[in-house]
């Protein structure tokens, strides 16, 4: 609840102070959630463990559920079930278990048949679901997307994804503030992917570690909504928490007349509180990056990290112009995975594919100028002979938009595939893949190894260089296609009219449908203690930590990141085990299955413990429990490592795992002594990791909570329930303060709780 200014406060600050229901001296805080979007892939181990523990999700009409990582992009004219749609049988599993779970527990989704049907990260802002000063989380690292709207939102693993759904809240730690202010006027042909490659360019993947980042500056307050949430979008690529803007007229001429968004009185409400929602004069940023808008030109990625990045007029790095020994191994490794030779110009790096799309760049305004492109080189404009493009809309209203403007058109005759909404190629989570060497020029926010599939090399850029790297079939400067010549061309060519996207936003909106019988059932056997006891039998069930001695695995990487850890294929499971084959499998098996030489394929590693990684930002990019999933079926409970990306380290702490960090200089030491065989003794009791070589042990540090919890395995979900009455008080004062807070169709009737039994372990 807002309290009285004593301090200036940043807008991260303010929105913060407004969600925390309760806070402890350590400033562990448990915060409410008011929107939580749903998909397939990281929902139905939450869902399973809410029908173990006869859990209801307590506020169906704050969720909202879409199906989009899994799903075919090709034509759904014939159309009739899911079962016969998605043919890949995992794919199909995780798309019927959405359906059969949003029935049961009641929430609103938009399915295969619906208009609305996309990406989460598009449709959640288009609805006006997404809206300012709110807290939004999702399964999926790209939630920061939202925070464009000036929302603290962010991703969170599975197990969190079921304390949400159980409980609307959340325990957060506040994260430090972090201010990028971009200043200038822009560079003819940089758009808003350029700048975000630039800025993940100049603080790296770790930068924002530990930070919510807030964008401003003049350039920041010009962009358009879509470009804003591209930018925040990849806030999870430079290592934030979370990307937010604070919201201005931009944001609400956006917002304004959207189907969920606040109407009338109610509206005007809310804008005088939006309006407050920006960091006040003097308010104290722990980080502060500059940027001028005149040092960007238009941007690709060169390497297999978004920090990769070079201006398209740049060459591919030398190693040998690199003196520190980690670095110069970082771009060797990249180099020969991209297969590129050092010093070749950008523009001459041919490739075979191109895809516009992704929660990045899959807007209307992305779709508009890729097909700017299009048109400003001439009637003839063709994609380049043996390049193939894919088109693929962030949503069915936005690919709808597109075909009242006549976008399709553009990209059909110049031999653009013009696909349905979905994740499409952005991950090899569905049939749109890179075939193994294939070379893509990709909208899309990661360029991680096999992030398009497995062998496949991505480079990041605009949607406008991506259109001019399909018409020339290498990466191309966009300038290229712009200018006098190219203006003309845009007058005598097809005449685009701009549609108003409430056109298309015309679908009621109705309340979420009554859970089926089935889930009323189990909460209600809850309720009558039929159930399983939650904190002990549910499938989020965490197992004591208390020492862990055996062989520990050494790994020299730097920003390992999920998808190495779990390629997305292994994605799809239904359960939170069987992942021991996912575990860095690209690494360990070769295109025929067979086992390379990789350290988890050789004596006395198959059987570690611990994984000692001597080089920084561990578990970096996607939100992934499948990661710790995949690593403690592989029997490693425990990683040490220099730094770890937050959300990783998060997933390991739900999982019963423990993520220790240590010095650079002391990680490199314990990989030594792991690289002779030797076991390691991690002990939480006693904070230190002790070495069977007998030199001094390393004492470490780890957060009083996550400790107390590991240590007697105790349940969050089940602790968090026993603050019913706060968080009941919270939702209270949230309807009188925020009353379009209540979502959709939302009736204002109570909220049945189930009634965990209390152990003498549950002592928050
Ligand atoms: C599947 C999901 C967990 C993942 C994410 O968190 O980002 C995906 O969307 C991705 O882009 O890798
Ligand atoms: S990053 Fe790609 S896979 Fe992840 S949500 Fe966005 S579009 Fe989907």
């Amino acid at each position: 609840m807002p309290a009285p200014v004593a301090q200036p406060k940043t807008l991260y600050d303010k929105i913060w102070d407004d969600h925390v229901i309760d806070i402890d001296e350590n400033g562990q805080a448990l915060i409410y959630i008011d929107r939580h979007l749903v998909h397939e892939v990281t929902s139905p181990q939450a869902f399973e463990g809410l029908r173990n523990a006869g859990r209801p999700v307590r506020r169906p009409d704050c969720t909202l559920a879409t199906v989009d990582h899994n799903i075919p992009t090709t034509s759904r004219k014939n159309y009739t079930t899911t079962e016969k749609f998605v043919a890949q049988p995992d794919s199909r599993a995780q798309c019927t278990t959405l359906e059969e779970n949003v029935k049961d527990f009641g929430l609103t989704y938009f399915g295969l048949t619906d208009r609305r049907q996309g990406i989460v990260h598009v449709i959640g802002p288009e609805e006006g679901f997404t809206l300012p000063g709110i807290t939004c989380v999702c399964g999926d690292s790209h939630t920061s997307t939202h925070g464009a709207f000036g929302s603290l939102a962010f991703g969170i693993g599975t197990s969190e994804v079921e304390h949400v759904l159980a409980t609307q809240t959340l325990l957060q730690r506040k994260a430090k503030n972090m201010r990028v202010t971009v200043e200038g006027t822009l560079n003819e042909g940089v758009t808003s992917k350029d700048v975000v490659l630039h800025i993940i360019g100049v603080i790296g993947t770790a930068g924002g570690t530990g930070c919510v980042i807030e964008f401003a500056g003049s350039v920041v307050r010009g962009f358009s909504m879509e470009a804003r949430m591209s930018m925040c979008n990849m806030s999870i690529e430079g290592g934030a928490r979370a990307g937010m803007i604070a919201p201005d007229e931009i944001t609400f001429n956006y917002l304004r007349n959207r189907p969920l968004a606040p109407k009338g009185e109610v509206w005007d409400r809310a804008e005088a509180y939006w309006r407050t929602l920006k960091t006040d004069e003097g308010a104290k940023f722990d980080v502060e990056v500059n940027i001028h808008a005149e040092d960007i030109v238009p941007t690709v990625t060169w390497g297999t990290s978004p920090q990769d990045v070079v201006p398209i007029t740049g060459k591919v790095p030398d190693p040998a112009n690199y003196t520190d020994p980690s670095k110069k191994a970082a771009i060797e490794r990249a180099l020969k995975y991209m297969d590129l030779a050092p010093n070749t110009p950008m523009e001459e790096v041919k490739i075979d594919k191109v895809f516009i799309g992704s929660c990045t760049n899959s807007r209307i305004e992305d779709l508009r100028s890729a097909a700017k492109i299009i048109i400003a080189a001439g009637p003839e404009a063709h994609v380049a002979e043996g390049v193939y493009v894919m088109v693929v809309p962030g949503s069915g209203l936005v690919k709808q938009q597109a075909e009242a403007e006549g976008l399709d058109a553009v990209f059909k005759r110049a031999g653009f595939d013009w696909r349905e909404a979905g994740c499409s190629m952005c991950l090899g989570m569905n049939e749109d893949q890179l075939k193994p060497g294939e070379r893509c020029a990709s909208t899309s926010n990661r360029n991680f190894e096999g992030r398009q599939g497995p062998g496949g090399r991505t480079h990041l850029l605009s949607p406008a260089m991506a259109a001019a790297a399909a018409l020339t079939g290498h990466l191309t400067d966009v300038r290229r296609f712009l200018g006098a010549d190219a203006e003309a061309k845009i007058a005598s060519g097809p005449k685009l009219k701009l549609a108003n996207p409430t056109e298309f936003l015309t679908d009621p909106v109705l309340p979420p449908p009554e859970p089926t019988k089935k889930a009323a059932d189990a909460v209600s056997a809850a309720a009558a203690g039929d159930a399983p006891l939650p904190s002990t039998e549910s499938s989020s069930k965490v197992e004591k930590f208390t020492v862990l001695k055996g062989i520990a695995a050494p790994l020299h990487v730097e920003n390992i990141d999920t998808d190495m850890i779990a390629p997305a294929r292994f994605l799809k499971v239904l359960k939170r085990t069987g992942l021991k084959h996912a575990l860095f499998a690209n690494l360990r098996f070769d295109a025929n299955g067979q086992p390379t030489d990789f350290v988890l394929n050789r004596e006395p590693y198959t059987h570690a413990k611990i994984l000692v990684c001597d080089k920084h930002n561990f578990g970096c990019g996607s939100s992934r429990e499948h990661a710790p999933w995949a690593l403690k079926d592989f029997g490693i409970m425990c990683v040490i490592a220099p730094s770890f990306a937050d959300i990783f380290k998060n997933n390991t702490f739900q999982n019963g795992m423990l993520p220790v960090v240590l010095s650079e200089e002391q990680c490199a030491e314990l990989a030594q002594e792991a690289e002779q065989g030797l076991e390691l003794e991690v002990d939480l009791e006693k904070q230190e990791v002790r070495r069977a070589s007998g030199k001094p042990a390393f004492p470490f540090q780890v957060d009083v909570f996550r400790r107390h919890r590991l240590l007697n395995g105790l349940d969050d979900i089940a602790l968090t329930l026993q603050k019913a009455p706060q968080i009941e008080e919270f939702e209270a004062r949230r309807s009188q303060l925020w009353p379009w807070l209540d979502g959709f169709g939302y009736k204002g009737k109570k909220i049945p709780l189930s009634a965990p039994k209390l152990t003498n372990k549950m002592d928050w």
